[in-house]
């Protein structure tokens, strides 16, 4: 069985004092679950303090993005080195956001797809159509080729420990959420990609969580589908009362 992860986006949100106040917050009153991995994303100004807050708690931190390459005149950046120095376990790669604003390929989440494996970081790789492409009935054929080259180079025992996230574009704060059957569909084609790419134990093993829209009262019924084995939540990941119910939702579906 899978392990469930469930991972807040934070994206551009929270001062440093409200991220603090909500790492406390959750820190107070996260069971010990040891079923489910509860990760927080904050924007990469807050990873250091919240990542001495964390130490020895439920709660681990997550980066929402970073470059490729160590170290480099590369203005405004964080690097894989920088984060595993910090020993921050999780890394966001290829967020939709980043890939509509700030000129992501499927060849650079490619490159800082390896960069995460080479500094002992596990990558939450997002993949995910857009509404054009769903109407035109070319979900599953996106999603597969993201997939594709995002994990070009990677080797099975690498990919066996990565995340994928299906993250359908249009389902993204907007509160349109991909019917449960709907995202398992696609989730289980990501898993077939997977052992198209790989092998089947390299596609039983990795997991696959959904995001868009994700809240405490859909949780339930996504995670009960057999190909999702979590959730990557932005909205609903900002407000500790929410974050925590829905780690508790993981730990009882
Ligand atoms: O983009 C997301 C998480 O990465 C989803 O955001 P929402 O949960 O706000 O729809």
């Amino acid at each position: 069985m899978r392990k469930r992860i469930i991972a807040g986006n934070w994206k551009m949100y929270k001062t440093m004092e409200e991220a603090k106040q909500f790492v406390t917050e959750v820190n107070e009153r996260l069971p010990q679950s040891e079923q489910v991995d509860a990760v927080v994303c904050p924007p990469s100004l807050y990873l250091a303090a919240l990542q001495s807050m964390t130490e020895g708690r439920s709660l681990q931190i997550g980066a929402q993005t970073m470059h490729d390459v160590a170290e480099g005149a590369f203005t405004g950046e964080v690097s894989p080195k920088m984060l595993s120095a910090l020993h921050i376990p999780y890394v966001i790669l290829g967020h939709s956001e980043r890939r509509q604003y700030f000129n992501e390929t499927d060849e650079t989440v490619n490159k800082k797809v390896l960069a995460a494996f080479a500094n002992q970081l596990t990558p939450i790789v997002c993949v995910g159509e857009s509404l054009a492409e769903r109407e035109a009935e070319k979900t599953v054929e996106t999603v597969a080729l993201q997939v594709q080259k995002a994990f070009e180079g990677v080797t099975a025992e690498q990919a066996k420990n990565a995340i994928i996230a299906y993250e359908p574009i249009w389902a993204i704060g907007t509160g349109k959420t991909a019917t449960a059957e709907d995202a398992n569909i696609v989730c289980e084609a990501i898993r077939v990609e997977i052992d198209h790419l790989y092998d089947e134990q390299t596609a039983a093993a990795i997991r696959i969580q959904y995001g868009g829209s994700v809240k405490p009262g859909n949780l339930g019924e996504l995670l009960s589908m057999e190909h999702i084995d979590g959730a990557l939540v932005g909205g609903a990941s900002l407000e500790a009362d929410s974050f925590v119910k829905m780690i508790e939702v993981a730990s009882h579906a």
